[in-house]
């Protein structure tokens, strides 16, 4: 009884190790050595990323550093990386919401960690960092929100667009200021952004670094709503009855949803099916296939 305990955990830890490895971009083939960009990072501390799991299987992920406009400090990015393991294992996940505390989102980097740390070698590094962790993010099998009051600046314009959607409060921005920083998206954000909003919007907004206001970003098709509220409690509220739409229903169809959908924009057509195709069997016959089946919904 306890060997065949043991072994199915060491499975499942199996299971999430090679999960992880293949969600990640860098790896030590690329120069990429964790274990030393972590150590960097653990230098520059300050702030935290707050994760509740509701059980609506809706979390709520807060970037918590409001008194530098929840800039990122090197602990905040190796939070966010524990945080999405966290959420990468949550059986009972279907949806994710992110905000930031104090009624803004995020206005970046930390200055004072990317001061200390403007060389080429550490810059690299963080941004492979921070790349593999929003990939991961962009791929949870969760529906993910960034709900966006205040600024959204810099690596926190490229934060939203490792979400599946994003919903404005009046009078909030998003802004890729990084030209100004003499920089370009390096955590992935402008190969989102083209994707997302096609190359010759991507291109202004980028060479621009234009305000991007609730009104632009719904013509662009980068916001999904604007919400009624700028109010940080009724702004959330708001965010969970949009995001319950798409997240009622058993977490297992609701995140097999998700990995259809990603297999969908990332794969090329052939492997994209294949891999349906295994989705498809980890839900055909399953409890709520089955239920459906004595129900006999009708779907008019
Ligand atoms: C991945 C690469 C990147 O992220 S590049 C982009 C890096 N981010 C930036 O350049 C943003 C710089 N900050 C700003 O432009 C403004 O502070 C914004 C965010 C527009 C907010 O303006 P405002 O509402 O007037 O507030 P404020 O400037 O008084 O800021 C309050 C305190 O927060 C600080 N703060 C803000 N952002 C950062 C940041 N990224 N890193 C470090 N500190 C930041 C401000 O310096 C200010 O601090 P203090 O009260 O003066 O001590």
């Amino acid at each position: 009884m306890a060997a065949s305990v043991w072994k199915n955990l060491l499975q499942t830890m199996k299971e999430r190790i090679l999960q992880q490895r293949r969600a990640s971009l860098y790896v030590g083939a690329h120069g990429y050595e964790e274990e030393l960009v972590k150590k960097k990072l653990q230098q520059f501390p300050g702030g935290s990323i707050n994760l509740s799991k509701g059980d609506n299987g809706i979390g709520i992920l807060i970037l918590n550093n409001p008194k530098l406009m929840n800039a990122f400090t090197g602990t905040m990015m190796l939070e966010l990386q524990e945080r999405v393991t966290e959420l990468e294992n949550w059986k009972d996940g279907k949806g994710l919401i992110i905000y930031g505390a104090g009624n803004t989102f995020c206005s970046g980097s930390d200055l004072n960690a990317v001061k200390a740390m403007s060389n080429s070698q550490d810059g690299m590094n963080m941004c492979m960092f921070m790349q593999n962790t929003l990939t991961r993010l962009m791929r949870l099998p969760l529906i993910s929100v960034a709900l966006v009051q205040g600024k959204a600046i810099g690596g926190g314009a490229e934060l939203t667009t490792a979400c599946d959607f994003r919903l404005m409060a009046p009078g909030s921005e998003i802004r890729f200021v990084h030209k100004h920083m003499g920089l370009v998206p390096g955590w992935g954000g402008a190969a989102r952004l083209v994707r997302m909003v096609g190359s010759r919007a991507a291109l202004q907004l980028l060479s621009g670094a234009a305000r991007v206001d609730p009104q632009r970003a719904l013509c662009l098709g980068l916001s999904e709503e604007t919400l009624s509220s700028s109010d940080g409690t009724k702004a959330l509220e708001e965010a969970q009855v949009w995001l319950s739409q798409y997240t009622e229903g058993p977490a297992s169809v609701i995140q097999a949803v998700k990995k259809v959908v990603t297999v969908g924009r990332e794969l090329p057509l052939e492997d994209a099916l294949r891999t349906e195709k295994d989705i498809f069997g980890t839900v055909w016959g399953g409890p709520a296939n089955l239920q459906a089946l004595v129900r006999r919904p009708k779907h008019n």
